[in-house]
């Protein structure tokens, strides 16, 4: 049977799963738009899904495999779990009063919390011991919940904090939680080999997206010093070269060291030394 597999049909993790799968070599939606597109080379079925929703389907072990939100995965009562961070749609989630009246978490006990995330904020609050006087769930733009006079606090998604300063808010304790795209999967479910070889292609992206690739060369002499600055992913590649007492090297980098690296390895003695692109890769 065809895997089937849901995607967010819009909002802030929606471009960046397109993305990603079109960089796995699935076929994309044309017109942004379709709800269902059958990807059929690859014998995958792709369904166009509210975020939110996604965990339902998926845990109801109708759809295989999902995107979607850490935050909304832990918000749903779905019987399915994490398998794979995705490295986008970085989000906290956090509370936040008006400016100047709270000073702790503690002391939301008794307060109305606006949120869309009524589950996760019960169960955050019952861990901490925390009894407040009602959670008021709303379906979006719950900062607005305070002026108007419906909450005292709220609980949101937040990322640059611009939405909660416009509203007169300021953030309250520490992080309830940090967020970004997941796959998920019914919770215990056995992989088959076509689920297997799809989250591949996906790792294979992210490691492609997170390495470069990088080549120099060394006098033998300070091999070993060198191989420690770029350990590579498993092992570097030590290859001979035509100058004697010379070794040329390649090993996987994190693109983040990349020049920290270069550094430290020109003081050592390396030259010629060579970043490239991973185009793809399976690890
Ligand atoms: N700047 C952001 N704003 C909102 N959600 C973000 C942001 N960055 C990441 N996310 C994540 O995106 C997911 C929410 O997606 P989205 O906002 O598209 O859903 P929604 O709020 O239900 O829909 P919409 O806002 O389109 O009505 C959450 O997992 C959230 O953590
Ligand atoms: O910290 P910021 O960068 O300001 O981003 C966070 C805001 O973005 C999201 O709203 P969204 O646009 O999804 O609207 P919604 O509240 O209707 O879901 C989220 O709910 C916050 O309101
Ligand atoms: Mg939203």
């Amino acid at each position: 049977m065809m895997l089937r597999i849901a995607v967010p049909n819009k909002g802030a993790l929606s471009a960046a799963s397109g993305q990603l799968l079109s960089d796995a070599g699935y076929l994309a939606r044309r017109e942004g738009s379709e709800l269902v597109i059958a990807d059929v080379e690859n014998d995958i079925e792709f369904f166009f899904l509210r975020p939110r929703d996604i965990a339902v389907y998926v845990g109801s072990g109708r759809l295989d495999l999902g995107i979607t939100g850490r935050d909304l995965l832990l918000d749903s009562s779905a019987a399915a779990e994490e398998l794979v961070p995705l490295g986008y749609g970085f989000a906290t989630f956090r509370y936040a009063s008006p400016e100047g009246t709270l000073a702790d978490i503690t002391e939301l006990a008794g307060k109305r919390i606006a949120t869309s995330f009524p589950a996760l904020v019960r169960a955050d609050l019952a861990g901490r011991g925390v009894t407040p006087g009602d959670i008021v769930t709303l379906d979006g733009a719950v900062e607005t919940a305070v002026r108007l006079g419906v909450a005292d606090a709220v609980a949101d998604v937040v990322e640059t904090g611009r939405t909660l300063k416009a509203a007169g808010l300021e953030l309250l304790g520490e992080p309830v939680l940090r967020s970004e795209a997941i796959v998920i999967a019914k919770r215990g479910a056995d992989l088959s080999p076509s689920h297997e070889r799809l989250l591949r292609r996906i790792q294979g992206v992210l490691v492609a997206r997170r390495y470069v690739m990088m080549d120099y060369d060394v006098p033998t002499a300070v091999l070993d010093k060198a191989c420690e600055i770029t350990p590579g992913y498993e092992s570097p590649t030590i290859s001979p070269l035509q100058r004697e007492d010379w070794v040329a090297v390649r090993a996987m980098v994190l693109r983040a060291e990349v020049n920290r690296m270069m550094d430290d390895l020109w003081e050592l003695g390396a030259r010629g030394i060579l970043v490239s692109g991973i185009q793809a890769c399976r690890l």
